[in-house]
């Protein structure tokens, strides 16, 4: 049975995670890229849909590490055993890669000498098939369509097979360390070339070590921002640019649940959302190169815009259920693909105009074809947002004329507009632009808020409430000394509460999402709120909220998309960016960065 999710830590190459847990397992990992099929799925089913378990042999039966952590300011992993014979540590890295993913594990001597095991099951296509294995000049290979994976050990240790795994039994003593490399290959090309496994280690340090040295955020939250943005950098796929939502598929939302949703591809929303933080945090290079990546990937005509395509920008994310695999804790189905890649959610194009509004007031360069292709869009929400979408919680249920749709319409001509006084040089219809710009703020005004509650509501006409109301001072829509915006805080403060966080809306009405059963606290809405209860002057209660979620981390720092405060566990995929873009900017807020852009 795979581990609490809370329990896993991730490494990665900026390609693809793997997910380690506790007790040494590797219950998850993609290769070559996040969103390609499983070669361990243990996470969403048993070991038998395969995994890759080092630990010491005394603690074979799951006992956990003693105690684990990164590297500071890497995405190397440490896991410590302290055993009765002495002391061991593995070293779980990915080394951002030239050509072939590895997955580096270094058993490392600390104390005494410990007997320690590995046991391999290498399973592709998502746990389903056992490959074909060989022996070849020092390695063991795995071969299955069209998948090779090869394992060796520096020095050498001996390997042997059994029950369709791979195992090595041996010692480590003091000083002394023992690497195994798993490197995936195409397998109709020859051999990979191999890397030293200590060199890497210390390439991989260093890699991380530079990046992180340019963050900017010196405030009091820095460990725990410097390592949200450490994940949230592990999320994104380097050669394109891409950034995925989470790095796991069907972690549910309720366990034993029917939530369960496939977020390795890029989502406009969580992928700007994301930007827009490492942005005011330091890191505009990477904003060059989602930028780059959206161009591409939105490319012809904008009434095809789609709110998500995958790392490279593939158009078609088809929604499947694999049924051989028996769900996390029994959560069935297990997807992937994701149908709501077909959904109209009017935001995104707010989202869209806003972050490249923001990143250009960080310096980001304008060029010619980005606003061209903003104009494009901006054209098409005209004539667009006056209808009903299915918003940004995707709701598998009837379209609506979500509020939170309509205020980021109101985004995207605001930003456009600005941008246009702010660069007169470029070509486009500001009239248009601000009289669209009045009438959604009219409407919205008029239509979703309710006066007798003073509130604004989840849609038009709705007596329900939607945590992504409370990021309507923060885009710019009201201030926050408004009443009306104080009003909403308070309400859902009130009426959204779930253990002392914040659910997304009222589940109560499952017409709405479409969807049956619940789910547990929403941790970016819980973010949003501290963030709200800041603006309109509620510090101490923000602050209090604020650290109540930091001790919602695991410990080595990760978050997934929610939290169950009945079972006291995180759920849903993970990590999870959207959770991670919260955290960062709650500390920004909080110490002391402006309020509404
Ligand atoms: O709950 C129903 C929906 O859940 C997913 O969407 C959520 O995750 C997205 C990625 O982080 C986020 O952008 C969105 O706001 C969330 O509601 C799932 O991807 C959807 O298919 C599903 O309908």
């Amino acid at each position: 049975m795979a581990a609490l999710i809370e329990d896993y830590a991730i490494i990665g190459d900026l390609q693809t995670v793997a997910l380690v847990s506790k007790s040494g397992s590797i219950d998850w990992l993609c290769l070559p890229r996040f969103d390609s099929s499983a070669c361990f799925a243990a996470l969403l089913g048993d070991e038998d849909n395969g995994n890759w378990r080092i630990a010491p042999a005394s603690a074979w039966h799951g006992e956990p590490c003693t105690h684990r952590s990164y590297r500071d300011g890497t995405l190397v992993l440490e896991s410590v055993w302290e055993t009765r014979d002495g002391t061991a540590k593995v070293i779980d890295f990915m080394p951002q890669r030239d050509r072939a993913p590895d997955v580096m594990r270094v058993v490392e001597g600390v104390r005494g000498r410990v007997a320690m095991a590995s046991e391999l099951r290498l399973r592709f296509d998502y746990g389903r098939v056992v490959p074909w294995m060989r022996r070849t000049d020092g390695h063991r290979v795995a071969i299955a369509g069209p998948d090779s994976v090869w394992l060796r050990s520096v020095p050498q240790v001996p390997m042997y097979g059994k029950g369709f795994a791979t195992h090595a039994d041996f010692t480590v003593a003091e000083g002394e360390r023992i690497a195994f490399a798993l490197t995936w290959h195409p397998s109709h090309e020859s051999r990979p070339r191999l890397i030293d496994p200590f060199r890497a280690l210390d390439q991989s340090c260093a890699d991380w070590e530079s990046w992180s040295a340019k963050c900017r955020y010196d405030g009091p939250w820095r460990n725990a921002v410097l390592r949200s943005l450490i994940t949230l950098k592990a999320l994104t796929y380097s050669p394109s640019g891409g950034i995925v939502a989470a790095a796991t598929s069907s972690l549910p939302e309720e366990i034993r649940g029917v939530r369960n949703w496939d977020y390795r591809f890029c989502w406009l929303r969580d992928a700007t959302l994301t930007l827009n933080v490492l942005v005011e945090t330091g890191y505009l290079k990477e904003a060059y190169h989602w930028r780059d990546w959206l161009l591409r990937a939105v490319a012809g005509d904008p009434a095809d815009l789609q709110i998500m395509y995958g790392l490279a920008g593939e158009r078609r994310l088809p929604e499947e259920e694999l049924d051989w695999l028996t769900g996390y804790e029994a959560s069935l189905p297990v997807r992937t693909g994701n149908a709501a890649a077909k959904q109209l959610q009017l935001d995104v194009y707010g989202e869209v105009l806003d972050s490249l509004f923001l990143a250009r007031s960080f310096g980001l360069r304008d060029e010619p074809h980005a606003w061209a292709v903003q104009r494009t869009l901006m054209d098409f929400l005209e004539t667009k947002w006056h209808e009903p979408d299915e918003g940004l919680w995707e709701v598998r249920g009837d379209r609506q004329h979500f509020v939170h749709s309509k205020v980021m319409a109101w985004a995207a001509a605001d930003r456009a507009v600005r941008t246009l006084e702010g660069l007169p040089h470029l070509s486009g219809d500001a009239d248009s632009w601000r009289a669209m710009r009045s009438e959604v703020h009219r409407e919205v005004c008029r239509k979703g808020f309710d006066r007798e509650r003073n509130t604004f509501t989840q849609y038009y006409g709705s007596k329900e409430l939607d945590a992504a109301t409370l990021l309507i001072p923060q885009v710019g829509f009201l201030p926050v000394t408004d009443s009306r915006v104080v009003g909403t805080v308070e309400a859902v403060r009130r009426e959204l509460d779930h253990g002392g966080f914040v659910r997304r809306y009222t589940l109560e009405d499952s017409s709405v999402d479409g969807l049956p059963g619940g789910e547990g606290a929403f941790l970016a809405c819980s973010f949003w709120l501290a963030d709200a209860l800041h603006r309109i002057g509620r510090t101490d209660e923000a602050r209090g909220l604020f650290e109540r979620l930091l001790g919602l981390r695991n410990d080595v720092g990760l978050l997934a998309e929610e939290w169950d405060p009945v079972e006291r566990r995180q759920l849903g995929n993970f990590p999870q960016a959207f959770s991670h873009i919260g955290l960062v900017n709650t500390a920004l807020t909080l110490s002391g960065r402006d309020g509404a852009r």
